[in-house]
């Protein structure tokens, strides 16, 4: 649905996004991950037809962004939904208003705005709170309401920049859980940009990591986070300290073996005991997934490294 290849962006004379070659399909939650400065809301300005690119091609359902003229790009526009870190409502309308204002400007008739806003609003858990203002909600049901408001027009793609970064964890779950029910019942692509690692776990089918322009990372996020590369460990910061004696192995959990107790099983059937010395287990897209590092004797490096291969887990020597 979003076809985006060798684009380039220049400010002036520094490149912000480098040669960024990606797909995102219809329908899926689709991450864009990147320390502060990377470029992710250039790509995702870039992708709402709100920035122009340098070069490269960028294509939405088929059609060139860069080529679109002023309404089309308006009619173009009007698909493509976008909530933000700060909500952006406007103050002085209530949460009904807020919602209505996309329908209104584009002319709809007042019985059409009342169904669908009162619908959205519904959907968004805010029907007992139509005639109250911004500022006499919670973060969370302001976000909601931008939520509401950005589906008015029906979109295909919703757009968050940092939606959830101004939210605490508990209130950040609940709208990653309500942009999940709307993925699911309305059948919306959507791109967020975020900086959180965890938001990415908790919702996001695939993920862009993106650095300095670059993309240094592009995979299914159990990919991303089961078997990171050195790019990505650097990128999520994490070093294992591991014994300088022995062999130490790192085993990766995969979705469907995760539960499985596959060390204590090994220990029992080698007749052996194991050193762990670091492990993590976590949540990723609703599968647990995780990965441990075990410290074994050389000389029993190849009877167990022969059983780990039996059991068709992933693994390496560190
Ligand atoms: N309008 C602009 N004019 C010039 N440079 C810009 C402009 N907007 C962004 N930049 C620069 O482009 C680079 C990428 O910025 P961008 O806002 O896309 O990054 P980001 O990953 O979204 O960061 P953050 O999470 O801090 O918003 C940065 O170096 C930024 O300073």
């Amino acid at each position: 649905m979003i076809t985006i290849k060798n684009l380039n962006k220049y400010y002036g004379k520094t490149k912000v996004l480098n040669n960024i070659s990606i797909e995102i399909k219809k329908g899926e939650i689709f991450a864009i991950v990147g320390h502060s400065g990377a470029g992710k809301s250039t790509l995702l300005r870039c992708i709402n037809g709100l920035e122009e690119y340098s070069d490269g091609s960028l294509q939405v359902n088929n059609k060139e962004i860069k080529s679109l003229k002023k309404e089309n790009l308006r009619e173009f526009r009007k698909k493509i939904g976008m909530i933000f870190q700060h909500f952006s409502l406007v103050q002085r309308k209530t949460v009904y208003e807020n919602v209505a204002l996309p329908m209104q400007l584009w002319g709809y008739k007042k019985e059409q705005i009342d169904k669908k806003v009162n619908e959205l609003l519904a959907l968004v858990g805010l029907d007992n709170k139509k005639d109250s203002y911004p500022n006499q909600l919670s973060g969370g049901q302001k976000q909601r309401v931008a939520i509401a408001r950005a589906l008015t027009l029906e979109p295909e793609v919703l757009l968050s920049d940092e939606a959830t970064s101004a939210l605490d964890p508990n209130t950040t779950t609940s709208i990653l859980n309500l942009l999940k029910e709307i993925n699911e019942k309305l059948n919306i692509t959507i791109v967020l940009v975020t900086h959180e690692m965890d938001v990415v776990k908790q919702i996001a089918q695939k993920a862009l990591l993106l650095e300095h322009g670059n993309i240094i990372g592009f995979d299914d996020t159990e990919e991303l986070f089961l078997k990171p590369d050195e790019k990505m460990k650097e990128f999520l910061g994490e070093s294992e300290v591991v014994p300088s004696e022995g062999v130490n192995i790192k085993l990766y959990f995969p979705k469907d073996n995760a539960y499985q107790s596959f060390i204590t099983k090994m220990a029992r059937e080698l007749n052996m005991d194991f050193n762990i010395v670091w492990g993590k287990l976590e949540e990723i897209n609703t599968h647990i997934v995780g990965n441990m590092v075990i410290n074994i004797e050389e000389e029993k490096k190849e009877i167990v490294t022969n059983y780990i291969k039996e059991h068709d887990i992933v693994w390496e020597v560190l």
